[in-house]
């Protein structure tokens, strides 16, 4: 593996490429990360590690967490998932109450464990441990610039950055961090700690999604709602776009980075995919968000048949929703085998091939002899749709109609979603017919843009596009992703 750092390995990882043996890693929309941050609370490693397991589903490459106890940083940084990184006595080990802690799916640098966050650093003032969801476009710009003027960097990920541009500021913390932020462009749910200061910032878009909670005195900050609701904490609201958040020995203060004026853009795949069911969103809850888009596809295209089966575990509030609609019965068409865990590990196409078939069944009884509407959030490749069709069929389904929550994923992601090359996003370059033919089905719809944001928002639909990012949909990205010098990440058009 070289270590030459390119846009490709900064923003990728070699670890998804041909020849890394790894190969297949990088054939999936993969989740993004999650972080979670405790401000002054004596558990807060505890907390930091009920909250990190429930954002497990945001990230399974690593784990991490770094306490502050005032004088100095406790941490502890693995591969894999949270309860695999961490038991009771590293935990004990981790004192002090201020932390964060991060769940990674690498976006900007290999899946290893110099890359796992959160990223912690010596500088002039103490102790400094960065944490991130997202991913800053400009990354490797502002890199070969640092290393021009003497920066070391000591790992290959986008985060680090941000620590040497506060670093390197003659400015005291909070300024340091405000010109940090101003400089990158991105995606990006941010908590930076010191040795007693916590802050929380959001891209000006306000792509990933990050919120913030009450538990007693303390104040706790996550990726998604259902962490604060695993620990007992009081949803107090989300952070806004280009929100900073300072808290110190004074308490919260609530601030800016930046004055202009951006749309609001929080990623639709949020509401689609990637959140938990039980986490609101902008105030809504997800699982409601996802019924009335399969209300919606209902109300776009009805076929008529005899069950509605969503493919789990993504897509079933959609599939009651297009069910309620319609008055065609919700079945449970499919099963999932929970204990199937991370299938992106398998190295060859072979495997990767039963990788599907390990982790969903049809239930024979269910569908046979039945005409099926099979629901299900998205389709990248079009191997996951192709291969349920035809698992349907197998086990006797009569027909087999497929309906999807989302407009045709055309475009690259570049803002924390890892997404396949350009080339290799089915709807990219066929058409819907094209694209029914090739996953076998008998009849296909994607989500109208309209439909999604007219489900979604309710609340916010008078924004440019409800608020929301549909860049991967329409190629209409909230900022410049196209940097002098930097190929575009997953494009090789
Ligand atoms: O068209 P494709 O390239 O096959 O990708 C589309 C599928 O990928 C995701 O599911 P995945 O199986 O990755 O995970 P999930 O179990 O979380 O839905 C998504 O929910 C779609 O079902
Ligand atoms: N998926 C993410 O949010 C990744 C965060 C960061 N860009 C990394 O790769 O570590
Ligand atoms: S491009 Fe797509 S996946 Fe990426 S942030 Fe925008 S909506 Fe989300
Ligand atoms: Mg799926």
């Amino acid at each position: 593996m070289s270590d030459e750092i390119t846009a490709r390995t900064l923003w990728t990882g070699d670890y998804y490429n041909e020849g890394s043996g790894k190969e297949g890693l990088f054939d999936k929309l993969k989740e993004e990360c999650g972080v979670f941050g405790v401000y002054r609370h004596s558990d807060a490693a505890s907390l930091a590690y009920y909250g990190l397991h429930a954002l497990q589903h945001r990230g399974e490459e690593s784990a991490g967490i770094c306490v502050s106890s005032g004088d100095e940083f406790h941490y502890h940084r693995g591969m894999g998932l949270v309860k695999e990184v961490f038991n009771k006595d590293l935990l004990a080990s981790l004192t002090g109450d201020i932390a964060i802690g991060h769940v990674r799916y690498s976006t900007s640098g290999d899946s290893k464990l110099t890359n796992a966050q959160p990223l912690v650093f010596k500088y002039r003032d103490g102790d400094l441990a960065v944490a991130t969801n997202g991913n800053i476009v400009n990354a490797l710009q502002i890199r070969q610039e640092l290393e021009q003027g003497g920066s070391i960097f000591q790992t290959t990920s986008d985060t680090e950055v941000v620590a040497h541009l506060i670093a390197r500021s003659s400015k005291d913390l909070v300024e340091a961090a405000k010109d940090a932020l101003k400089r990158i462009v991105g995606g990006f749910a941010f908590l930076i700690m010191t040795n007693d200061k916590l802050l929380v910032a959001s891209d000006p878009n306000g792509l990933r999604p990050l919120t913030m909670g009450r538990l007693g005195d303390a104040y706790v900050f996550a990726s998604e709602t259902c962490a604060l609701e695993t620990i007992g904490a009081e949803l107090l609201r989300d952070i806004e776009p280009g929100e900073l958040l300072v808290l110190d020995k004074d308490g919260l203060h609530e601030d800016r980075y930046t004055e202009e004026k951006q749309r609001k853009a929080l990623c639709a795949m949020e509401y689609i995919y990637f959140a938990r069911p039980d986490s609101d969103l902008n105030g809504a809850n997800l699982h409601a968000a996802r019924k009335r888009m399969g209300s919606q596809l209902a109300l776009e295209a009805f076929v008529d048949a005899d069950l509605v089966t969503g493919v789990p575990d993504s897509s079933i509030s959609a599939a009651i929703g297009y069910a309620e609609q319609t008055g065609i019965p919700y079945e449970l068409g499919m099963i999932k085998n929970k204990y199937t865990g991370r299938t992106f590990i398998q190295p060859s196409q072979e495997l990767r091939e039963q990788g599907v078939k390990m982790k969903l069944s049809a239930v024979r009884r269910v569908v046979e002899g039945k005409r099926v509407i099979m629901i299900d959030d998205s389709i990248v490749r079009g191997t996951t749709s192709r291969r349920i069709v035809n698992m349907l069929r197998d086990a006797g389904a009569l027909e087999v109609h497929v309906r999807i929550t989302s407009p045709p994923f055309k475009n690259p992601c570049f803002y924390g979603i890892d997404t396949p090359d350009r080339r290799e996003l089915i709807a990219s370059s066929k058409t819907v017919e094209e694209i029914r033919q090739e996953i076998n089905a008998d009849s296909l719809y994607f989500m109208s843009a309209e439909g999604l944001i007219a489900a979604v928002g309710g609340h916010n639909e008078q924004d440019y596009k409800g608020g929301l990012c549909l860049a991967c949909f329409d190629n209409d990205y909230p900022t410049q992703v196209d940097f002098k010098g930097e190929e575009k990440f997953g494009c090789s058009c």
